[in-house]
């Protein structure tokens, strides 16, 4: 148990309708009682947990600081599974500082960083795949991962995960209970049982392993590389997606020099959208070293969009700039400027051809088509409900450590190997599910886990 009371501003620092501070620790009643003056005039801890009470915030010279709300709870009822209390005032940095500032005068220390999610973790309130979710959700950059996080929150990964520990804990007092018994053959129905069991198992892992690609880039966004000519409109359109002006346009080509990141979310996939500078043969020096970065981000990226300026003919460059993008990662075509007199289209000798879009960014045409176009290359996929997608890298290489594990299992079995040789392999694939569920990892790791989200979460 902990006995330091954490005191933490928990909402962002500027003006807004509510700040909320919240407290976690032995002290935390007190503390915030001893800052707080019912309106009824009585003490805070005369009033239920769990409710919202009215009154008066004061500093330790008893000067009233705000006109707020306070609850309060009891370990183990309350998110960190210690006692807790929150003050919800008006929304003024300025507020929320002196409050934190009397917080600490009645015996609160600064929180660090997911300081209330880790103790909320080390008194078992949430497992640590649910702990990450909460990262997750707090980062989410679209409505799709917003959902799977929440979906993780609830524990979806964590019983998927459960499920496969226990049939394999299942398969381990099979090995036993043959162990036992260490000079009678093994019937030939135990074994075949066995070998189900661990194929099943391993499929399952294999079926969970391949989550992680849209986990990831549901997570991080997927990397989409605008590409073209100088003054194709790469920069009006990155602007157009984005919904302001967060890349300089003019007419004059060559305007982008260097790579610039803004992130959106298209057709409900989320996207990092990496403008870049025209590709074109240059002498000089910067525009060149601009070029570089472009053609790495095309390299880099997992979506590639080209643009042609519909109103100027094609030319060789822009042909081989498709195909050069086709053999590196799936391509959209997007004709730019269509609000402008066209010139010949011309025919495009590819297979299969890429998706090709119209659109114009002065009038907006043909945006949904791009958003369409996007939507169809990264499809939702039904195949799992939200919040059963490994989300990061951690889960993915304990879950394909679990994997190894029990294919090794099964392929000694498959051998011929008696099952005391298999104990430490499906042990090892217990201990990997462990980690993704955080029941079996050292504090270093989880200290690191938690150092990533923000402070007062
Ligand atoms: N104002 C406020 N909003 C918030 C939080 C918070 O701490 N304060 N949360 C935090 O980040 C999230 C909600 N998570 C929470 C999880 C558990 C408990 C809790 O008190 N659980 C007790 C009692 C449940 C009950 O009343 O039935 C329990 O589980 O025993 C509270 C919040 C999001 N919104
Ligand atoms: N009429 C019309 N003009 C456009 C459209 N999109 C871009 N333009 C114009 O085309 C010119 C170049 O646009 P940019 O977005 O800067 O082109 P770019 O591809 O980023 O160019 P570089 O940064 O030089 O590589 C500007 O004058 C834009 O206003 C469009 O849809 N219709
Ligand atoms: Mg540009």
């Amino acid at each position: 148990m902990n006995q330091d009371t954490i005191a933490a501003i928990a909402t962002p620092t500027v003006p807004s309708a509510i700040g909320i501070l919240r407290l976690s620790g032995p002290r935390a009643v007190e503390a915030a009682s001893a800052c707080f003056r019912p309106a009824a005039g009585n003490r805070l801890e005369d009033h239920p947990a769990h409710k919202l009470i009215y009154g008066s915030l004061l500093d330790a010279q008893g000067q009233v600081i705000d006109q707020i709300l306070c609850t309060y709870s009891r370990g183990p009822y309350s998110y960190t599974g210690e006692d807790t209390a929150e003050l919800q005032c008006h929304g003024s940095p300025m507020v929320l500082t002196l409050a934190l500032e009397a917080l600490f005068a009645q015996g609160a220390r600064q929180a660090g960083p997911g300081e209330f999610t880790q103790r909320a973790f080390l008194n078992g309130r949430l497992d640590l795949a649910q702990a990450e979710a909460v990262a997750d959700l707090l980062d989410a950059r679209s409505r799709e991962g917003a959902r799977h996080a929440a979906g993780r929150l609830s524990g979806a990964l964590s019983r998927r995960v459960g499920q496969i520990y226990s049939a394999l804990v299942d398969v381990m007092a099979h090995f036993h209970a043959v162990l036992d018994y260490p000079d009678e053959d093994i019937d030939p129905f135990t074994l075949t049982k066995l070998e189900d069991d661990l194929s099943a198992q391993s499929r399952a892992l294999q079926d969970l392993l391949a989550t992680y690609q849209r986990g990831r880039r549901l997570n991080q966004g997927i990397r989409c590389a605008l590409v073209g000519r100088p003054n194709a409109g790469k920069s009006s359109l990155l602007n157009a997606l984005v919904g302001y002006d967060r890349a300089i346009v003019t007419d004059i080509p060559g305007t982008t020099r260097d790579t610039l990141e803004a992130e959106v979310e298209l057709g409900g996939v989320p996207l990092r959208l990496i403008d870049t500078a025209g590709l074109q043969d240059s002498s000089d020096p910067i525009e060149r070293l601009g070029v570089e970065r472009s053609r790495q981000a095309m390299e880099e990226a997992e979506l590639i969009l080209v643009l042609w300026d519909s109103s100027v003919t094609a030319t060789q460059e822009d042909g081989e700039l498709l195909e050069t993008a086709l053999s590196l990662a799936p391509t959209i075509l997007i004709h730019t400027k269509t609000d402008l007199p066209s010139a010949p289209v011309p025919f495009l000798n590819l297979s299969p051809l890429p998706p090709v879009v119209e659109l114009s960014t002065k009038t907006g045409e043909g945006l949904a088509d791009l958003e369409a176009a996007v939507a169809n290359l990264f499809p939702k996929g039904s195949d799992s409900a939200y919040g059963e997608l490994l989300s990061n890298a951690r889960q993915a290489q304990a879950a394909q450590r679990a994997l190894e594990g029990v294919e090794r299992a099964r392929q000694a079995l498959e051998a011929g190997m008696t099952p005391d040789a298999l104990l430490t392999d499906v042990e090892e694939a217990l201990g990997a599910l462990g980690e993704l569920t955080g029941q079996s990892v050292g504090e270093d790791v989880t200290a690191r886990i938690f150092q990533r989200f923000c402070v007062g979460k």
